[in-house]
């Protein structure tokens, strides 16, 4: 799937912008503060009905405008829109009729982003780590987001148990047991998935350069926690763990603590690699989610918030040639209009004719020699 126009109004220091993008690579390069990001930030609104910088709407809404609306026309036909309104009301709509969820949003406009956060994927909370192999699973098995609804609904009704007190073990089992129904179905699902997601992972790092391929890089181990101990099932799990559950009054186990851990012999891949090491990893990371998604047929959008930064000429190549496998389209931010272009020009078409973008005071305009393309 790929974005074919985009518009937007009030968004940060963007007041207006009406964009027809292309397949393949679209960069857009401006000096700091210009507005590049924040293009970005409006595409990941449209995608799941947030911003990846700012909780709060607010933030995001023009300086003395009422409210924002970003737009988009999709190559698969569907329409997509966000309005948000600074008394914190807002409006998502798919093909102009209101939407139910954002969710909605994602299942049309899979997304994958790459930019100073995607660092949380090694240094942030299992949480991160979590969402993103979940984003996995719930693009690629369908069944994925009913099973995981089913578990929240059933944790949610123990915790309040838990957290009423005086409760008979015989009602808490009652729940413990659709717990545990609904969370060995999250945990088959992401576990099949993880394993899917490490082959791809170590077929990336096999196409590191020759440099990197005797870095720690190469021995990075990938590896799925599923939130209880691994040889115990999860309702005796459950049970075994209600005692200091009561005290706690909340679940301290099962699939909503899972984690994926990147590992060099044995120490956190954080504190081995350096920082454009760790960049490559959540690439091949971000670039073996997109393929998995790819292979069962949408081929997601990708957001590269300033590749150049953290990676030499040779790593930039290689994430180009990544994406170019996998991804329906990109776009891609830089300060200058010559490096940020230059890794994807050896690529096949339409990879290697980027459309260049302007980006000026949060004014975006075409350059004129990629106009016509
Ligand atoms: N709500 C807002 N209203 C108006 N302007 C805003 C708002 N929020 C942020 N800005 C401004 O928008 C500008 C665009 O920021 P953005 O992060 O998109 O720039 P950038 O081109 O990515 O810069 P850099 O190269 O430094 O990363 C900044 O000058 C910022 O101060």
């Amino acid at each position: 799937m790929a974005l074919t126009h985009l518009s937007l109004s009030h968004f940060r220091n963007i007041a207006s912008a009406e964009l027809d993008l292309t397949t393949g690579v679209n960069v857009f390069c401006g000096s700091n503060g210009s507005g590049k990001t924040s293009l970005l930030e409006a595409v990941h609104m449209l995608a799941t009905g947030r911003s990846f910088r700012s909780r709060q709407h607010k933030s995001v809404i023009q300086q003395g405008a009422g409210g924002l609306t970003v737009f988009a026309q999709l190559d698969s036909g569907y329409s997509l829109g966000v309005e948000r309104l600074s008394d914190g009301s807002g409006r998502i709509r798919i093909n102009r009729a209101p939407a139910e969820s954002s969710s909605q949003l994602a299942s049309c406009l899979p997304l994958q982003v790459i930019n100073s956060d995607s660092f949380s994927a090694l240094d942030g909370g299992p949480g991160v780590r979590r969402r993103l192999l979940d984003w996995t699973v719930f693009h690629v098995e369908h069944s994925f987001a009913q099973a995981w609804k089913n578990y929240q609904s059933a944790l949610r009704q123990r915790n309040a148990l838990l957290r009423r007190g005086k409760i008979t073990p015989d009602l808490l089992s009652v729940w413990e047991q659709r717990l545990a129904e609904s969370g060995n179905s999250v945990d088959r699902l992401r576990f099949a998935l993880f394993e899917q997601l490490r082959a791809v992972m170590t077929l990336l790092l096999d196409e590191l350069p020759q440099a990197l391929r005797q870095s720690p890089l190469a021995g990075v181990e990938v590896s799925y926690r599923r939130g209880w101990r691994r040889e115990q099932d999860l309702q005796a799990a459950l049970e075994e763990s209600r005692e200091g559950d009561l005290a706690q009054g909340h679940t301290r186990i099962g699939p909503h603590r899972a984690d994926l851990r990147f590992s060099v012999g044995g120490e956190g891949a954080q504190s081995i690699l350096s920082r454009g090491q760790q960049k490559m990893l959540v690439c091949a990371l971000r670039t073996a989610m997109a393929v998995l998604v790819c292979r069962h047929g949408d081929k997601p959008v990708f957001l590269v918030d300033d590749l150049p930064s953290e990676l030499d000429a040779n790593n930039q190549e290689l994430f180009a040639h990544w994406v170019s496998r996998c991804a329906s389209q990109v776009l891609v931010t830089g300060i200058e209009a010559e490096t940020t272009s230059r890794p994807w020009l050896r690529l096949p078409s339409p990879w290697n004719c980027p459309r260049m973008f302007h980006v000026e005071h949060g004014c975006i305009s075409v350059e004129p020699s990629s106009a016509a393309q």
